[in-house]
């Protein structure tokens, strides 16, 4: 599956036929078995994933192509507006380039950029997204995936990357800024418990323990981020949510 594979001659890349549901099941099925230890085996029976694939083939938000070999399918991918949900070549059709042209037309469809997810252990698929100039995110602990086994975010940053990137960022920075807003109410309700319940000048404060356990849970959510450093951010959200409910209550401060 690499840009140096010859494609072979007859191959055609064109939209998938609503007739040709079944096939794809089979590239589908045959391609995650294949791939199994690298792959979760699929958590869904034949008759799920035809009904999935039936759904996405007549979503008009989706593309499905198909790579089409003498008249059968070797491959598909599947398209939205910005992601590539799917790209599975039948392993009697793997090696000989058809996963290549099959990425190069979803570039081609998307020259602004997509992303895809693919699971952690899937290391010949990430060398294959990192050959061709894709670029990795972040990794998950799985638990939003059905597998249950942690994936990770690729994206394609299109023709302008540093836009196509800048935008992710901004994306990302809005649930921050809502999440930051939480978290920082949720820090004074607790400084208002802490206070109500041991009197005035009682028991608040930094609770070091509490901090360890935070970001020890912090990191089993997020295996890419490095414990040390994560300590470091969360002292500085935690220190700055204290200091901003001391100065809103005239509290004196902690420390
Ligand atoms: O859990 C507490 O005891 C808190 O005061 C809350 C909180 C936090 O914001 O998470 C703030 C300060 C402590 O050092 C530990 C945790």
């Amino acid at each position: 599956m690499t840009a140096s594979e010859p494609t072979p001659p007859d191959l055609t890349l064109r939209p998938a036929r609503p007739d040709e549901v079944a096939a794809l099941t089979s590239v589908f099925l045959a391609a995650r078995r294949a791939a199994a230890p690298d792959l979760p085996l699929p958590v869904h029976d034949e008759d799920e994933v035809r009904s999935h694939l039936g759904a996405v083939v007549s979503d008009p938000d989706r593309e499905v192509w198909v790579a089409d070999t003498g008249g059968s399918v070797a491959g598909f991918l599947v398209l939205t507006r910005t992601w590539l949900d799917d790209l599975y070549v039948d392993p009697a059709h793997q090696r000989r380039g058809v996963g290549s042209a099959l990425l190069d037309l979803a570039r081609a469809q998307r020259p602004h950029g997509f992303g895809l997810w693919v699971f952690a252990t899937n290391r010949p698929a990430r060398a294959f997204y990192a050959h061709h100039g894709l670029v990795e995110l972040e990794t998950t602990d799985g638990s939003a995936t059905e597998e249950g086994a942690p994936d990770v975010r690729v994206v394609w940053p299109g023709d302008r990357p540093l836009a196509h990137l800048r935008a992710a960022i901004d994306e990302v920075d809005d649930q921050l800024a809502e999440l930051l807003a939480r978290r920082t109410a949720l820090t004074a309700a607790v400084q208002d418990h802490k206070d109500a319940a041991s009197g005035a000048g009682g028991h608040r404060g930094r609770d070091a323990g509490r901090e360890a356990e935070i970001v020890d849970r912090m990191c089993r959510h997020a295996p890419g981020l490095e414990p040390e450093r994560l300590a470091r951010v969360m002292d500085v959200v935690i220190g700055e949510s204290i200091e901003a409910w001391e100065q809103r209550t005239g509290a004196a401060p902690s420390r």
